[in-house]
């Protein structure tokens, strides 16, 4: 494991989008695995920044987001296909059909978690799977449990998820209650992980997730077993380390 602390978010911010834009440069051809949340929009600006400047291009990238709300409409702003047409696909060339996030508006939701996996198969191997944290320790929306699954999965979001949540929408009641996801088989089967975690409110999570125990009770505590993780934090989130 590779743990690199930052003393500003622009640093982080480069530091990301210089792995994902040099995995891209070396190898065109790249299978991106995405994520969602607060943490990456710096990065995603700084990818965008590079694609402008003409350093890289997505015509040959595909993509695979980790999850996304079940029921709520894809216009809706707070969807992970709204998050990921604002800060991400609407500014580069990555082909609409090479972008793939789960349909958590499927009228079968078990079929559609099995041909995600599909897609993902028929891609080959994820070379980098981006994350960030839960404050439980979930990574994707893979939350606390007796048990993980290895594949895509419908998931009930845990009260405190929903709760950190509630920050993107009107009310808690409004933040959906289910979610798909791909499931921690999947995430540590990519050749790369980069975790990415910001902020105080994280640095208790980041310690056990990288110096504790290997459990499900945190499942980011299982990235400990991956050949290639790395990890950047801002020096509050490394703050307990
Ligand atoms: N499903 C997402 C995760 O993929 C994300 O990494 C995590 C942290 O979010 P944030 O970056 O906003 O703190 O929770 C969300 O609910």
């Amino acid at each position: 494991m590779n743990v690199l602390t930052f003393d500003s978010n622009e640093k982080l911010n480069e530091a990301g989008a210089n792995i994902i834009t040099g995995l891209i440069q070396t190898n065109p051809r790249a299978v991106l695995g995405l994520a969602t949340g607060g943490t990456p929009v710096g990065i995603y600006e700084q990818v965008v920044g590079d694609y402008r400047r003409g350093l890289v291009s997505f015509k040959n990238v595909r993509t695979f987001n980790l999850d996304e709300y079940v029921n709520l409409s894809v216009d809706h702003p707070e969807s992970y296909h709204s998050y990921m047409n604002k800060h991400l696909f609407s500014h580069i060339d990555l082909p609409a059909a090479n972008a793939h996030i789960p349909n958590g508006n499927a009228e079968d939701l078990e079929a559609e978690c099995r041909s995600y996996d599909e897609r993902i198969e028929d891609a080959g191997q994820i070379d980098l799977q981006l994350l960030g944290i839960g404050h439980n320790g979930h990574i994707g929306f893979n939350e606390p449990a007796h048990a993980l699954i290895k594949g895509t999965h419908i998931v009930e979001l845990a009260e405190e998820t929903r709760k950190a949540n509630a920050r993107f929408f009107d009310a808690i009641d409004d933040v959906p209650k289910q979610a798909l996801t791909m499931g921690v088989g999947t995430i540590l089967k990519a050749k790369m992980i980069l975790l990415i975690v910001r902020g105080v409110d994280k640095a208790e999570i980041v310690r056990r997730a990288l110096t504790g125990p290997i459990t499900t009770d945190c499942p980011a505590s299982l990235l400990q077993t991956h050949p290639h993780l790395i990890v950047l934090l801002d020096q509050e989130a490394g703050s307990l380390l």
